[in-house]
């Protein structure tokens, strides 16, 4: 994918990563959770059709959008700061930096702003012309699903071990519906009774947020730690069992003989280490099949496909 570049824009836009900056720092006055929400877009973008905006679009005729599939429906947020940023962007430099690109800039400035690493973002991703809702259905990990599960979806897109454990680092920010963990609080794979792997005091605290039978569309934190800030503190949380999804606390707790206990260990023990390889793996996940050059488009509305008729429309009736 040497495709991609970081100065892609260096000409035509080089003011790009200020202005999305800008308006999420603007977006973080109102909402602690938006950089969390931003990041998680550009995954869920990457990991369906690649990272090709196409999370971005909205039902039309020609369009079933992912927004409804299982993972995203009443659970991904920021399209209206996606739709600010298009906006300051289309007045600074019209029709050039795509909706994908969009997603990547705005995932590492929302880790900087959070305290996270910086990096250089490879770009020049063109939007897509199509959503793909039942590959949102299909690729998407789900937070019950066994670990090997979720190791093999990852390496299908070509994501090791070493990136699953430094990816799910983001869960160091940003929250989570009760209905995303209560089997964890009353009803453990059937058993009838609390994960074994939940800190006791945790689970109580867990259960006073979320009832039985209560709203299961409360959300809580994802790190009961430092929740808005971008550090190694979801690690160490595993350690003592205090993950709030099962398939966070299985990268520790498991028992099959996998390496993502050693992984987890390395990353609380040295900050540094999971600050560099979360950089190199979120550079891998902005690899995910971009299209480039001259294939799809550079949407002038995130949420909708170029209209190539209006133009044409317009000298066919003056013509008239
Ligand atoms: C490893 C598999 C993963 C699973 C099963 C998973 C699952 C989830 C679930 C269930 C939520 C809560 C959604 C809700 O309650 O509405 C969530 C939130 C979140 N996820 Fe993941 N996730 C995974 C990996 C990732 C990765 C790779 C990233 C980014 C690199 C990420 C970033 C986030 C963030 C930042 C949030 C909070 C969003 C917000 O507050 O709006 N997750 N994830
Ligand atoms: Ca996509
Ligand atoms: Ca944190």
């Amino acid at each position: 994918h040497g495709q991609l570049s970081p100065t892609f824009y260096d000409t035509t836009c080089p003011n790009v990563s200020n202005i999305v900056r800008g308006i999420i720092e603007e977006a973080l006055k109102t909402d602690a959770r938006i950089g969390a929400s931003l990041i998680r877009l550009h995954f869920h973008d990457c990991f369906v059709n690649g990272c090709d905006g196409s999370i971005l679009l909205n039902n039309s005729a020609t369009i079933e959008s992912e927004k409804e599939a299982r993972p995203n429906n009443n659970s991904v947020r920021g399209f209206g700061v996606v739709d600010d940023i298009k906006t300051a962007l289309e007045t600074a430099c019209p029709a050039t930096v795509s909706c994908a690109d969009i997603l990547a800039i705005a995932a590492e400035e929302s880790v900087s702003l959070a305290g996270g690493p910086s990096w250089n973002v490879s770009l020049g991703r063109r939007d897509s012309t199509t959503a793909n809702r039942t590959a949102a259905d299909t690729f998407l990990p789900g937070p019950t699903q066994p670990l090997d599960v979720i190791i093999k979806m990852f390496s299908d897109m070509g994501l090791d071990t070493t990136d699953l454990v430094a990816l799910s680092g983001a869960h160091t920010f940003g929250r989570a519906q009760c209905l995303t963990f209560i089997d964890r609080l009353y009803n453990f794979s059937g058993s009838g009774n609390p994960d074994p792997t939940l800190n006791t005091t945790y689970l109580s605290t867990l259960q006073g947020i979320c009832p039985q039978g209560g709203d299961t569309t409360v959300v809580t934190n994802l790190d009961l730690t430092t929740p808005d800030v971008f550090d190694n503190k979801y690690f160490s949380n595993l350690q003592v069992l205090e993950g709030l999804l099962n398939s966070d606390q299985v990268l520790f707790s498991t028992t099959e003989n996998n390496d993502t206990v050693a992984i987890v260990n390395n990353f609380t023990a040295d900050q540094s280490a999971f600050f560099a390889s979360f950089v190199v793996s979120m550079i891998k996940m902005g690899n995910i099949s971009p299209l480039t050059g001259t294939a799809g488009e550079i949407r002038l509305n995130c949420g909708k496909v170029n209209d190539n008729s209006t133009a044409s429309d317009g000298l066919l009736y003056s013509s008239m």
